[in-house]
């Protein structure tokens, strides 16, 4: 069994959201420039103080393990948006995912909440109102065409280039146009570096939807026309439009909610360290979230979504019709005993199932057709299995699903199969909390990332010593 509940229910939070939402939600309408302006001073001074009076105060020990083992464990990164619990999992500044899906605007018509109303929270701790959430659609709408020179970029690349691959370097080259980094030219204060860096910021998570939708119609429809941006939809509804699922509802209320969960998991995890680390080089926001792209590129991080679809769907072709629990229970030592991880389950903090797994899957159970499907009737049966093998095969410490276990079979289910696309959407995602992280590193002058290396002889000199 779970160690603890990972969440509460909707229903029993929503007493305290009411207040929690009350105290943060704001009265005015002010832009998310004019609310960082209001935000950022007090932070600086917390950061002022914290170094004042506890610059010397030690918060754990380094083991030679933390140090052979990945730096697991070690507290060692400034993260302002969210933090991780082993047992809870995710918290955006203080709030569950339960919390954030009842209290963070919706699109017009739309239940789930969006991924601007997302990247509010992260940057300013507050809950936007609807109008402040449709404000930055707009200003995202206003800005997210692609240069023409980055379209004729993303054109001239082979089909047969990764998805991510071609994304990683779109972003880079739209760093062509960085205000940071012409700022940066021009000598403009160290204080000063937040607000050229918050437009890079706002540009990128608004260019994204049309470079992502522009690699997915090069790769598999060529031939489609590309549909141009709808001033009056929010970032999902004109990236699931220029993706060819504008007339599902469902599908694009399912991209808000996926786009809205994936956008940030503290700072250790692979692609949002990246990206704060070539961040603290003082790159500009393109520059990092490249290279943060290339991490979340890898199999055992973010290509983990397409990896399980390929797995899921190879394992339905070899049960046939009669899926039942032994069947999977084989299948699953069948990977195992092959030497090959079993994607989608385990994490390196989580102790429990991901509540992003848990909320995807409630997702689905509101929806007869979802629950239906039998690729995601095989997602919930595997996770029901799953758990117990992997205890019994004893190496993984966490046993659980992850979010990638469930994300990709209900886009699969609406029509989206290609599964070498689906990493792409979880890189549009997990710009929120990147972006978030480097307006705070330059708000609050952190310094460039290095910490200290030994070799291993080096390491017996020190222990002898
Ligand atoms: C959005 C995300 O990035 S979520 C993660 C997505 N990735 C996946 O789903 C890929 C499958 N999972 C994994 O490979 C791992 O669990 C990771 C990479 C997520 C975490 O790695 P770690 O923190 O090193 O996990 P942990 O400490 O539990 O690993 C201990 C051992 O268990 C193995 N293990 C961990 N998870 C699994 C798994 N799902 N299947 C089989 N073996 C596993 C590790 O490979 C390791 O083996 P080793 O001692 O032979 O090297
Ligand atoms: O936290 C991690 O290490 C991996 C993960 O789940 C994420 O980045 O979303």
């Amino acid at each position: 069994m779970f160690k603890r509940v990972a969440f509460q229910s909707y229903t029993s939070v929503t007493g305290n959201l009411a207040r929690n939402a009350g105290c943060r939600r704001l009265a005015s309408t002010k832009t998310l420039e004019e609310t960082l302006r209001e935000v950022i001073p007090p932070k600086q001074e917390q950061l002022k103080k914290l170094k004042a009076e506890h610059a010397q105060t030690v918060v754990g020990d380094v083991k030679v393990e933390n140090i052979i083992g990945g730096m697991r464990g070690i507290k060692a990164m400034l993260w302002e948006a969210s933090v991780l619990d082993p047992i809870e999992g995710i918290r955006f500044h203080g709030m569950s995912i339960p919390e954030c899906r009842e209290v963070l605007p919706p699109a017009p018509g739309g239940k789930e909440m969006t991924p601007e109303s997302m990247l509010w929270l992260l940057m300013t701790g507050k809950v936007p109102t609807p109008q402040q959430s449709q404000q930055l659609s707009a200003e995202l709408a206003e800005k997210g065409e692609l240069p023409s020179f980055v379209e004729k970029l993303v054109d001239s690349f082979p089909k047969t280039l990764h998805p991510m691959t071609q994304l990683s370097m779109g972003v880079a080259a739209l760093n062509h146009d960085s205000a940071f980094q012409a700022a940066y030219e021009r000598g403009v204060k160290k204080t000063e570096y937040w607000a050229p860096t918050l437009e890079d910021c706002i540009n990128l998570v608004a260019k994204l939807p049309s470079l992502a939708a522009r690699i997915y119609r090069n790769v598999y429809y060529p031939d489609r026309p590309l549909v141009p941006i709808d001033r009056n939809l929010d970032l999902t509804g004109n990236y699931s439009n220029m993706l060819g699922f504008g007339n599902n509802e469902n599908m694009t209320e399912y991209l808000r909610l996926y786009i809205a969960l994936h956008g940030d998991h503290e700072g250790g995890n692979a692609s949002a360290h990246t990206s704060h680390l070539v961040g603290s080089t003082l790159a500009d926001p393109y520059l990092a979230y490249s290279a943060a792209l290339n991490a979340l590129a890898g199999p055992l991080h973010g290509l983990a979504n397409q990896e399980v679809l390929r797995w899921q769907i190879a394992m339905q072709k070899e049960i046939g019709d009669t899926i039942t629990h032994d069947n999977i229970k084989e299948y699953l030592w069948r990977t195992l005993k092959s030497g090959r991880v079993v994607p989608g389950y385990g994490h390196g903090v989580l102790r429990n199932p991901d509540p992003r797994f848990v909320a995807l899957q409630d997702f689905c159970k509101t929806r007869p057709d979802l629950q239906a499907s039998p690729t995601i009737q095989l997602v919930q049966q595997t996770a029901e299995v799953a758990p117990e093998v992997l205890k019994e095969h004893g190496k993984t410490k966490n046993p659980y699903p992850n979010v990638d276990a469930a994300s990709g079979c209900v886009l699969y289910h609406y029509g989206l199969t290609e599964f070498k696309y689906y990493t792409v959407i979880f890189g549009v995602s997990r710009a929120l909390g990147a972006v978030t992280q480097l307006v705070w590193a330059r708000a609050l002058g952190l310094p460039i990332e290095r910490p200290k290396s030994y070799s291993m002889d080096a390491l017996e000199k020190l222990i002898k010593n």
